[in-house]
């Protein structure tokens, strides 16, 4: 059987799964592909933290050049991480005629276009389902099984990490950097966790989706990002008692053919599929117009479920290699859309505020909101010391351009003090 060479750049939590799976499933790879892959070259940082690679027969080396420029190797695959240098590495590889398979979210998400002309211009592929919700097939699916049907809206929970840390406060009472300690320890976190955190990592995977389903490139300025590192045990447990779970949700919905994109902590009814999805675990729920709503659940990060992604694309590269039918973008949907306006998009929102427990301050805030034409569901006054009270309104739907005036109003208002203010999701029908 014809072989096909591949080169890999990193061998960290990612890289190490892809080892794995391509050692231990070479039979089955080459059954289905009809070639031997054979991995012959592996690039790291620290060639010396990585004995057992010697044992393979695999060369290690710590000059990505020898990987790069090996005329033998045919895919390449990054799993190093980071936008400069890799892009640059990237870059090169498909100009010398390679193919590339990637879990790399931040750049795809940031240079993805440029890329994908390269890799048009030379005939390549260019793969990378990992780079988003890690082990579950969203990306192809999207553009295998939503080519005839509109899609309009794409939400779902789509970084490990922090609903890892979100889970573990809830369930265990763990606090906010036990629970950070141990996804990095499990290898879910980024290798500088603060993109996880502060919902970058999310936003990055949110452009990625928007790009699939609408075919529309937005960059992270175009996005409302917000992460869970501001997050306060207290409106956890509130909106627990509410009959709510906090979650770091990504939404991507066309409003009248305007798009808005964002990344926040929400308040997930408890009935809501949403709500349910533990731990590392990823779900993305696809709403199309002809299907109606389809829900993607497994795991978002961690070694085998995210190598198991980069594999696939790895299988899907030699496809085409052997069908000669490499260079197609991964995505073919292009198509222009503008950004929603604050005043088209609308929410029910939890907003937390502190005030003086004395009596006419309910009232203030109460004017605050009439004026911005808002209506409640609930108030409650969660907690006093006598002195401060902490009081929690629910919101009927209101645009995000109310949210912004109750904001500016609260701020104004010397004696009421913003604490938080999430967004409700609706019930799922
Ligand atoms: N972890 C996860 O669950 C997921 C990760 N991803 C993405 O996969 C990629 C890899 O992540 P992960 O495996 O967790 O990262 P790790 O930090 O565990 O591994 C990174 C690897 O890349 C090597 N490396 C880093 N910089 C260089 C460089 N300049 N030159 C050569 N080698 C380098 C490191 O070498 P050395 O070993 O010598 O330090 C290491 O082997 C990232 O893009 C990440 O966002 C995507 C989905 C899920
Ligand atoms: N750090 C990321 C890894 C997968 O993309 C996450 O936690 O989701
Ligand atoms: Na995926």
């Amino acid at each position: 059987m014809e072989s096909i060479k591949v080169g890999m750049l990193g061998l960290g939590t990612v890289g190490g799964g892809v080892l794995k799976i391509m050692q231990e499933h070479q039979e089955k790879i080459s059954a289905i592909t009809g070639r031997r892959l054979e991995i012959t070259k592996i690039a790291v940082r620290h060639v010396a933290a990585h004995p057992e690679v010697a044992e393979l027969g695999i060369e290690l080396t710590d000059d990505v050049n020898a990987v790069l420029n090996d005329p033998d190797i045919q895919i390449v695959v990054e799993v190093m991480g980071g936008v400069d240098p890799t892009k640059d590495y990237i870059i090169q590889a498909l100009k010398n005629g390679k193919h590339v398979v990637t879990a790399n979210k931040d750049l795809i998400a940031q240079r993805g276009s440029e890329l994908v002309k390269i890799a048009q211009a030379n005939h390549s592929d260019l793969f990378y389902e990992a780079s988003v919700a890690g082990g579950i097939p969203i990306l192809r699916t999207i553009v295998n099984s939503f080519a005839a049907d509109q899609i309009e809206d794409v939400k779902g929970i789509v970084n490990g990490t922090t609903n890892y840390i979100l889970t573990q406060m809830v369930a265990k009472g763990m606090t906010y950097e036990a629970a950070l300690k141990s996804a990095q320890e499990l290898g879910f976190a980024e290798s500088d966790p603060t993109n996880d955190v502060k919902g970058i990592d999310a936003a990055y995977k949110m452009i990625i989706l928007t790009q699939f389903a609408y075919g529309t490139n937005v960059k992270l300025s175009d996005l409302s990002v917000e992460g869970i590192d501001k997050i306060d045990a207290v409106d956890i447990q509130q909106a627990k008692s509410m009959g709510y779970t906090v979650k770091l949700v990504g939404e991507s919905a066309e409003i009248n053919d305007h798009l808005a994109v964002s990344v926040a902590p929400v308040l997930v009814p408890n009935d809501h599929p949403l709500a349910t999805i533990q731990n590392e675990n990823n779900a993305v729920l696809v709403k199309g117009a002809a299907v109606g709503t389809t829900m993607f659940y497994g795991p978002g990060a961690g070694k085998m479920p995210t190598a198991n992604s980069v594999v696939s694309d790895i299988i899907a590269t030699t496809k085409n290699i052997v069908l000669g039918t490499s260079g197609n973008t991964f995505n073919g949907y292009r198509q222009k859309a503008a950004l929603a306006k604050p005043s088209e998009i609308f929410s029910s929102y939890y907003i937390a505020v502190k005030m003086p427990d004395i009596p006419g301050q309910l009232l203030k805030l109460t004017q605050i909101l009439t004026e911005a034409q808002t209506s409640v569901s609930q108030v409650v006054q969660t907690e006093t010391d006598g002195k401060e009270a902490r009081v929690v309104a629910i919101t009927h739907n209101i645009s995000l351009a109310q949210l912004h005036t109750i904001i500016d109003q609260i701020d104004q208002e010397a004696s009421i003090e913003l604490k938080a203010s999430y967004k409700v999701l609706e019930a799922q029908k």
